[in-house]
């Protein structure tokens, strides 16, 4: 296994510019997983670390070692895409030890290492089988099984689920977590999917507009984002924002109501400020203590219940999983949890901490 480190990484097409100067360092046996929304140049930087694409400025080192010109096949990583990439005319069996074959590895080597790979994955009573009778997430399985008889340096995974629907998927994710946390192979896995990125990295990158907004454990950038990107990003449903104007010891909002929230920092007085807070951090009070909200919308979940809420002519969603708000009438009252709220000034950067009073000073 190896270590990956990406320094000041940039790529342009032609006058077009995708990634800006991504700065990475990527530890042996982590799992990091990239995000961002469509566009902001994942994918992109996934294949450049594979060598499918070429390096406009900066360095890709393996092992410490720079890698910008070295050939695919020479970077020792294996790639595992959406769309499987299976060989149709080959057996599962044939398909997972191909890469073995072309590196001439010996029979009974190539034949263990597909035993082994096909026993982890449940693949044994498939390996007769062409890719055109199995299933969407046992195909799915032969391509990692594939990847993993190589034993290459690191893993590289482009939005590998994203053709499965959502209960396999469920079992796939996991299956990739508990082979992560047997093979503890340096992963990079790209993905749209927030409940992918948060139950499989051990950090997230969170990107947007081919910048990296944000590097952390799952929960850092659930408890504190750095900016308003991040924060609207992670989350479902999202967290609210309300702007307004900081004042001495709260914000101001756009209606003139008031939000108390101790000692606003004293460079930001009078400055233009975004308050958020993730909904199931607005408190519905059974006693009718708190603001009054109108109840607009009610989307029960099963698991839990959602609630559009509008509060002084401003939009409010709230997550609950007390039933009892099906019964609520029209109007409902809320307390914002003030050890919640989040901060961003003005250029939309995270001001101090929330949960962390010691940050925030
Ligand atoms: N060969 C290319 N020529 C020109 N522009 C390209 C090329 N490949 C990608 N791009 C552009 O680079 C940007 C980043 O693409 P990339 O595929 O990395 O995004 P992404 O974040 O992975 O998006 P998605 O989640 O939709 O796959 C996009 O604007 C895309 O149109």
């Amino acid at each position: 296994m190896a270590s990956i480190s990406i320094k000041n990484l940039k790529k342009a097409y032609g006058t077009f510019s995708v990634l800006h100067g991504v700065d990475l360092d990527i530890a042996d046996g982590e799992f990091v997983v990239l995000v961002g929304p469509s566009g902001c140049g994942k994918s992109t930087l996934l294949r450049m670390i594979a060598g499918l694409e070429g390096v406009t400025e900066g360095e890709i080192q393996i092992d410490g070692a720079r890698v910008n010109d070295r050939h695919p096949k020479d970077r020792d990583i294996a790639m595992v895409f959406q769309s499987y990439a299976l060989y149709p005319h080959m057996t599962v069996a044939e398909n997972m030890s191909y890469s073995l074959r072309l590196r001439k590895v010996a029979k009974d080597v190539a034949a263990r290492a597909v035993t082994a790979a096909s026993q982890k994955l449940g693949l044994e009573p498939f390996l007769a089988r062409r890719p055109k009778a199995l299933s969407g997430g046992q195909r799915q399985r032969v391509a990692m099984g594939r990847a993993i008889v190589r034993q290459p340096k690191a893993f590289l995974f482009d939005e590998p689920l994203s053709n499965l629907d959502a209960r396999l998927r469920e079992q796939m994710r996991a299956e990739i977590k508990k082979m992560h946390a047997d093979l503890k192979a340096t992963s990079i896995y790209v993905t749209h999917d927030q409940i992918e990125a948060m139950t499989l990295a051990d950090r997230i990158v969170a990107m947007h507009g081919g910048v990296v907004q944000q590097v952390g454990s799952p929960l850092d950038l659930y408890d504190r984002p750095a900016n308003l990107f991040v924060a609207g990003f992670i989350g479902s449903p999202g967290m609210n924002f309300l702007e307004g104007r900081a004042e001495k010891d709260g914000i101001r909002l756009r209606d003139e109501s008031f939000m108390a929230m101790g000692d606003v920092p004293e460079h930001l007085l009078g400055q233009q400020v975004t308050l958020g807070i993730r909904p199931e951090h607005v408190v519905l009070d059974a006693h009718g203590q708190g603001m009054p909200a109108h109840l607009d919308l009610v989307e029960p979940t099963g698991f839990g219940i959602i609630l559009h809420l509008t509060l002084n002519g401003l939009p409010l969603k709230v997550f609950t999983l007390d039933r009892a708000v099906l019964q609520a009438g029209p109007m409902v009252a809320v307390t914002l949890a003030q050890e919640h709220l989040h901060l961003f000034g003005p250029d939309g950067s995270r001001i101090g901490g929330t949960s962390d009073p010691a940050a925030a000073a």
